[in-house]
Formats: structure tokens, sequence, C-alpha cells
């Protein structure tokens, strides 16, 4: 498996990134030395893809590539993506494999993209996961878009797509949001999905997304929120939905709030959406238990803990 931090270096040269990109490609040869202990198995599965050259690609409507591809190939595609398990960002609709992922994220794309314009612009996406959104933001007009997940499966996934698509300009990085140095203000659009409530210190990431913005870029924000008014958060005693590492939990007023505090303009909710069971599921790509398991059998309006079931609202602001 080989990775093309070069292109990223080029792609940025002559931009308020370009300082930091030049750093990258010594950075993650250093990490990818002293990775995660499945990469070798990981990067076997990805060097195990056929050659296939894609003819349609769809990255507006979804994540869909066609192109000529025998049984013989597609079998043995099924079988590298399979080595890639499990799968929880998608579907993804590759050469006639189904990758019924347990998140239907694009039903959060759909919520988040009407509200956005991304053509022409450079995108950060922090805890990205296997970069399934990154795609979908080239598909909405984006000029370059950059991922940061430290999670080397996700990594993995992310370089099977680009493997059949290593000219568009998306790249993912195998790094925590806090390796991104400060003052980056580089970035006109900066995402933070599913992130804010997996950290201890919610304001420091909101601090950190901004670093990230050139002064008037924009943040888009979704995490989970409960009810109440500017001065609720919730934060679980102990597991949420069955998660150990779920910190704060705010109302829709108090995450406004927590945004103006920490400097941003502008700051409107666009949309508040409890996560249906069909939303996100154990499939045949992902195994384990999903949210039909964390919620009480006998009430779908809390998690198994007894807490409010998972409801996420997506914030919009401005630097
Ligand atoms: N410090 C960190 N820095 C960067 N990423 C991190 C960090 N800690 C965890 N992550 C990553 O943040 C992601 C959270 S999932 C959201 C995925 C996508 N955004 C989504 O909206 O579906 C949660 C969910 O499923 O909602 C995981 O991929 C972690 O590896």
């Amino acid at each position: 498996m080989t990775y093309n931090f070069d292109s990223l270096v080029r792609h940025l040269a002559g931009t308020p990134l370009a300082t930091w990109a030049q750093t990258l490609p010594a950075l993650l040869a250093d990490k990818l030395a002293s990775g995660h202990g499945d990469l070798p198995r990981w990067q076997a599965a990805v060097d195990a893809l056929p050659v296939l050259l894609p003819e349609r690609i769809e990255l507006l409507d979804g994540m869909h590539l066609d192109g000529e591809c025998s049984t013989s190939q597609r079998q043995q595609l099924e079988q590298a993506l399979r080595g890639l398990m499990p799968w929880r960002k998608g579907p993804f609709e590759l050469f006639g494999v189904h990758i019924d992922t347990e998140w239907r994220s694009d039903w959060k794309w759909q919520r988040v993209a009407p509200h956005l314009d991304l053509i022409g612009k450079r995108v950060l996406d922090v805890g990205c996961g296997n970069g399934y959104y990154l795609w979908r933001m080239l598909g909405a007009g984006a000029d370059s878009v950059v991922g940061v997940d430290p999670n080397w499966l996700f990594f993995c996934q992310f370089q099977a797509l680009k493997r059949y698509l290593p000219a568009l300009p998306a790249w993912h990085l195998p790094l925590m949001s806090e390796e991104l140095p400060a003052k980056l203000e580089g970035f006109d659009t900066v995402f933070s999905m599913g992130v804010l409530y997996h950290r201890r210190s919610p304001i420091d990431h909101l601090l950190e997304l901004k670093d990230c913005l050139r002064r008037g870029g924009e943040l888009v924000l979704e995490t989970l929120v409960v009810e109440g008014d500017e001065f609720t958060a919730l934060v679980p005693e102990d597991r949420y939905a069955q998660m150990r590492n779920v910190w704060f939990l705010p109302s829709v007023p108090a995450l406004e709030r927590w945004l103006r505090r920490a400097g941003f303009e502008e700051v409107r909710c666009v949309d508040i959406s409890v996560t249906r069971l069909e939303e996100q599921r154990s499939t045949d790509w992902m195994h384990f238990q999903s949210l039909p398991d964390f919620l009480d059998p006998d009430n779908a309006d809390r998690t198994i803990e007894g807490l409010p079931a998972p409801t996420r609202a997506i914030l919009i602001a401005r630097k």
C-alpha cells in the first residue's frame, strides 16, 4: 500500500496551509512506521483489491463507482473489502458491491448539505471516520478535502476507496485533531460531526476548530444534544447508549452560547433530528451491536441507561 501525501503538499502550495502541508509526509511516515498492530493485515486487504477503472463516478447523490468488472474481479473486490470490516460509515456502491454500513451516513449528509455552499472551498473534516463525507464534499464542489481521524482501520478503508480515485483532491490524515497546529487559519470550511461529545473539554474543541478556519470561514458542527435551556448540559454518570467516552450533551441554546463564547458569529441551528433505528443498525458489513441494542426495549425514547435517546443537532457558525 502506498500513500501519496506529496500530492497534498503540491495541492496546498501557495495557500496558507502550505507550510503545514510540507511537514506532513515526514510526520505521517513516522506514524505509519509505528502504526497499529492490525495495520499490516488491513494494508494487505487494500493491496488485494483488484485493478478496476471507474467509468462512472457518482459523488453528488451518493458514493457510487461503476465500470467494467468481471464476476471473479467482483468476488476479489468483495473479499478484500470484507477484510476491512467492520464498515461503519457509508453506504458505498463499488462496481456492483454494495457496502451496507452500520450508519446511513447519506441521511446525515442530506440534512447537512442543503445549508452549505462548498463550491471551490478548502475543507477540513475533523473525526472524518473512513472519509465517507470527504467524497460527498467533493461531489458538492469542494476544491480539496482533508480529513483527520486517528483510527487506522478507517484510514485503510479510505485508502481502499482512494485506490479507485487516486487523482481526486481528497486526503485522510491518521491524526488526532489535537495534533493540528495552532493558528492554522487556512480552511474555508471545517466540519466536526460526531466528535464534540467525545471531548472532555468541549470549548477547547471549538477553539481548536476555530484555529483551523480562515477569518470569515464556516464551521459545521454536528453533535448529540438534549432538550433544555442555555443552562442545560447532560454529563452521563457512566455510559451513554453503551458508549464509554461520552462527556457533554448540551441543549441547543447552551451549544449556541458555547459557540458565541468561543468567538463564533452568526451561530444558527439548522437541523435537530432524533436518530432513527434504521439510521444506525447492525448489518452484514458490521456484525457488532448497534443502536437498537442500546435503547430501552420498553421505551425507545430512552437509552438502556435511562437517558434521553440520541438526538443530533447541526449548527453552522462563522469565524
Ligand atoms: N481526538 C480526535 N481527533 C480526531 N478524530 C477523533 C478524535 N477522537 C475520536 N475521533 C474520531 O471521531 C470519530 C467519531 S464518529 C463520527 C464520524 C463522522 N464524522 C460522522 O459524523 O459520521 C462518532 C459517531 O459515530 O457519531 C471516530 O471516527 C473517531 O475515530
